[in-house]
């Protein structure tokens, strides 16, 4: 359940980010007088998919947080669109282990959602023989799919996913992220995706948010990879290997990540 910082406007004053769901507007947070934001904005909107890169400590969960307001900015501001529904998969989701608890009862705790919704959500990721498992013995692939189960039951007009890919291997990785944009592409939601797992996520991102403490970078993946602060940070070596993965978005994935359409 997101609780609201004071100073996230819910207004119309996104008309300085534009048509976005969500907006942070020269944000900056510090923690005992250590600066971890510095005049961060960054927008996202309907139906694109927004990555976040950067080292660790970057600053990444934290800017997410003040974006969805569970933590105040020292300074700036947070635009949320009226009524905006935002389902977040945080990095870290303890689950209780002396507790059973099946994932058909997980999506039902504290969400509201019915049995049937529950199900077609678990479908979507690809979950739905998962129902009758206890989570505690679901892989990470696994576990992670039935998060974005859940964050879906609430038909979220923005996802929010922190490190979705941790605790899954590199083909699982790619899975996940073709997962992420067939969804993406089906519902038209925003997506904005914190992620260390570059040469597979770039090429699922419309636009690439570099940050480290402030915005090093953006743009579209291949106008970051070939940025010399991207390359300061991460190496020419990451950097080249972007070429490989980078793809345009002129197709659609089904939920096995086939190619099934033209034109997103
Ligand atoms: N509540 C807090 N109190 C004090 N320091 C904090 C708090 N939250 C975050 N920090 C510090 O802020 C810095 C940025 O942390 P954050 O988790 O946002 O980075 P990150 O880019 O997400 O890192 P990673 O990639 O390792 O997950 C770190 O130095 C962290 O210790």
């Amino acid at each position: 359940m997101l609780t609201r910082a004071s100073n996230v406007a819910q207004d119309d004053a996104l008309g300085a980010a534009g048509s976005a769901l969500l907006a942070a507007d020269d944000v900056s947070i510090s923690f005992r007088g250590k600066p971890v934001l510095e005049t961060v904005s960054i927008a996202v909107h309907e139906g694109e998919i927004v990555t976040l890169i950067g080292p660790n400590g970057a600053g990444k969960t934290t800017l997410a947080r003040v974006l969805l307001g569970l933590a105040a900015p020292t300074s700036g501001r947070v635009l949320r669109r009226s009524g905006l529904t935002v389902g977040y998969v945080p990095q870290r989701f303890p689950v209780e282990r002396i507790m059973p608890l099946s994932v058909q009862r997980f999506m039902h705790l504290n969400t509201g959602v019915s049995k049937e919704r529950a199900l077609e959500c678990l479908a979507e990721t690809g979950a739905a023989a998962l129902a009758d498992v206890q989570m505690t013995d679901l892989s990470g692939g696994e576990f992670q799919r039935v998060l974005l189960a859940r964050a879906l039951a609430r038909d979220p007009d923005l996802l929010v996913l922190d490190e979705p890919a941790r605790a899954v291997d590199f083909a699982g990785a790619a899975q996940l992220y073709a997962l992420i944009a067939a969804i993406r592409a089906r519902r038209r939601c925003g997506v904005l995706l914190i992620s260390h797992d570059l040469h597979v996520v770039l090429g699922a991102s419309d636009r690439v948010v570099c940050l480290n403490r402030h915005i090093c970078c953006e743009g579209v993946p291949q106008h970051v990879a070939a940025h010399p602060e991207y390359m300061r940070l991460f190496g020419p070596e990451a950097a080249a290997s972007l070429g490989i993965y980078g793809h345009r978005h002129d197709h659609t994935h089904s939920l096995s990540g086939d190619v099934c359409g033209e034109g997103t």
